[in-house]
């Protein structure tokens, strides 16, 4: 059986692993402590759930972006919130941190274990929990991923729209409040759950909204599902989310236009939200990342900026969406407006949209991605990109622009050699130069990605001195012991 209360002796180790300054003496401890941690762990989990194998810490010890590997000392999964709770209660204890695992697709070194400890992965928690038709929300286990939850909806005439893309857990993508290409019709996570239980540091179990509570608006008291959505391991490990759905639309038309410059492209995105158009989708490519994308997904589309756009609705509001836009289109000289109804027309489209990550990693092979993800107010957009565009330029370095354009938000995918430092330091550079640019112009240095390690400091220019010793408070009164994924969200 699992025993609470810890030994003296790992109590003692623990605390000197918290005190110890130097990474040379600070893994010479962690690396006392997996021994006793694992049978307890084992003890809580069961055996088959708990190993220390190096391939396994290192498939935990990072995600899809470019940070270095950072492997846990051990990993445990979890098949019930029980588990969850009791880990860490066990970790708390013994003042060892822990790092929540959803997908592993995060872009922003979220799970990597830069302070060794134990990694929670809580992919085999899988149970789709109520689903309610008539009310349009579901509840689901935190190892649920959003294909598989819309693969169980089919039926029922609903879906789940956020969409980044990969298919990430819907506890991992409240966790960094993802969004995707449907964000500029349906939200983000934070305007899409309406209730999480949460397990904080010391083992308490919580539910944000109250136990069992899934209505549409709620004005009881603070917030606390949207602290959670977006706190990255750092407040509390989501084992269930409770999550709006939408009827699946009658009808969707997509379409690619391509302009003359990026300026253009843009200049009708934002003149389509400003005539209200309820487009479902409108995404930008600049030449690169549209040459990039017909190499690797096999299209053949004009190598110029490009607007990939998605209409839904009823037969007669696509006729006025498409009429307006196309409109829009040729007042900006756009052309080669090309549309694609058939359902497998369309997905190979998307499908196109969504691999942009790889395509763009496939211009430079054995490269990783390095994102960039400013989001700003959409009249803004404009002047932003274009000056992104000649940063990018002038450090001559390959950065293909992206962007969920709709929502003011974009991405430059540069595909980097983690191991020249010299790159590195140029592509970093370009990156912080865009999100300062953003800084300035009323936007955020984040829009989807989160700030796991790489935007911490951004994080502090962003909220302000004052702002960020609140969310320190924050974070000290969830997790007094610091235990919940140390080093980051802050240093
Ligand atoms: C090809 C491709 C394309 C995209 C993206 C990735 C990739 C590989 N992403 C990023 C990614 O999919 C997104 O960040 C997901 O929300 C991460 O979910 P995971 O389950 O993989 O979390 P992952 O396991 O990577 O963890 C991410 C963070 O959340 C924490 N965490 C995970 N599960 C938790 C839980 N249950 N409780 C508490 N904390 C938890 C982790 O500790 C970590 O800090 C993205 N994103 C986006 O917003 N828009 C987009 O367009 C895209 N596009
Ligand atoms: C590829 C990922 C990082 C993304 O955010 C996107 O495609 O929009
Ligand atoms: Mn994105």
């Amino acid at each position: 059986m699992f025993c609470r209360k810890l030994p003296k002796y790992l109590v003692t180790l623990a605390r000197s692993y918290h005190r110890t300054g130097s990474k040379q003496s600070l893994q010479a401890s962690i690396a006392k402590v997996p021994d006793n941690l694992v049978k307890a762990l084992a003890g809580i989990v069961g055996d088959k759930n708990v190993s220390t194998a190096m391939a396994v810490r290192e498939q935990h010890g990072r995600d899809e972006s470019y940070h270095d590997c950072a492997p846990p000392e051990v990993v445990a999964f979890a098949e019930s919130v029980e588990h969850v709770s009791e880990v860490l209660k066990l970790c708390n204890d013994a003042e060892v941190p822990l790092i929540p695992f959803g997908s592993g697709t995060g872009l922003e070194g979220g799970v990597n274990a830069i302070r060794g400890g134990v990694c929670l992965d809580v992919s085999k928690m899988t149970n789709i929990i109520s689903v309610h038709p008539e009310d349009f929300d579901c509840t689901v286990e935190c190892g649920v991923t959003r294909n598989t939850l819309n693969n169980y909806l089919r039926d029922t005439g609903l879906w789940f729209p956020i969409d980044p893309g990969a298919d990430a857990s819907l506890c991992g993508m409240c966790a960094t409040s993802a969004s995707g290409t449907n964000a500029v019709r349906y939200g983000t996570m934070r305007e899409n759950v309406m209730n999480l239980e949460v397990v904080l540091a010391d083992g308490r179990v919580i539910n944000t909204a109250g136990k069992d509570r899934r209505t549409k608006k709620t004005s009881a008291g603070y917030n606390l599902t949207n602290l959670f959505v977006g706190s990255e391991g750092t407040l509390g490990i989501i084992t269930k989310a409770t999550l709006r759905l939408h009827g699946i639309p009658e009808d969707t038309i997509s379409a690619v236009c391509n302009f003359q410059d990026v300026q253009s492209a843009v200049d009708t995105t934002v003149q389509v939200l400003q005539c209200g158009i309820q487009i479902a989708r409108i995404e930008f490519l600049d030449e690169v990342s549209v040459d990039a994308c017909n190499k690797y997904s096999k299209l053949d589309m004009k190598v110029a900026p490009s607007l990939f756009l998605e209409f839904t609705g009823s037969p007669n509001s696509l006729k006025d969406q498409t009429q307006l836009v196309g409109d829009l289109v040729k007042m900006n000289n756009g052309s080669d407006f090309r549309w694609a109804s058939d359902i497998e027309e369309r997905n190979h489209l998307w499908k196109a949209r969504h691999d942009i990550l790889y395509a763009c990693m496939a211009l430079r092979p054995g490269c990783k991605p390095y994102s960039t993800d400013v989001c700003v107010p959409i009249s803004n957009l404009p002047e932003v990109i274009v000056r992104s565009k000649e940063e990018i330029q002038k450090a001559g370095v390959v950065g293909p622009i992206v962007g969920h354009v709709g929502d003011g938000n974009f991405h430059v995918f540069f595909p980097v050699d983690q191991s020249n430092p010299e790159e590195v330091k140029v592509v970093s550079e370009v990156a912080r130069k865009m999100a300062v640019l953003a800084l300035e112009f009323n936007g955020t240095c984040t829009g989807e990605h989160g700030i796991g390690m790489g935007k911490r400091k951004l994080l502090e220019q962003e909220i302000g001195e004052d702002g960020l010793d609140v969310m320190r408070q924050i974070k000290a009164t969830f997790d007094p012991k610091g235990i919940l994924n140390p080093g980051k969200v802050f240093f």
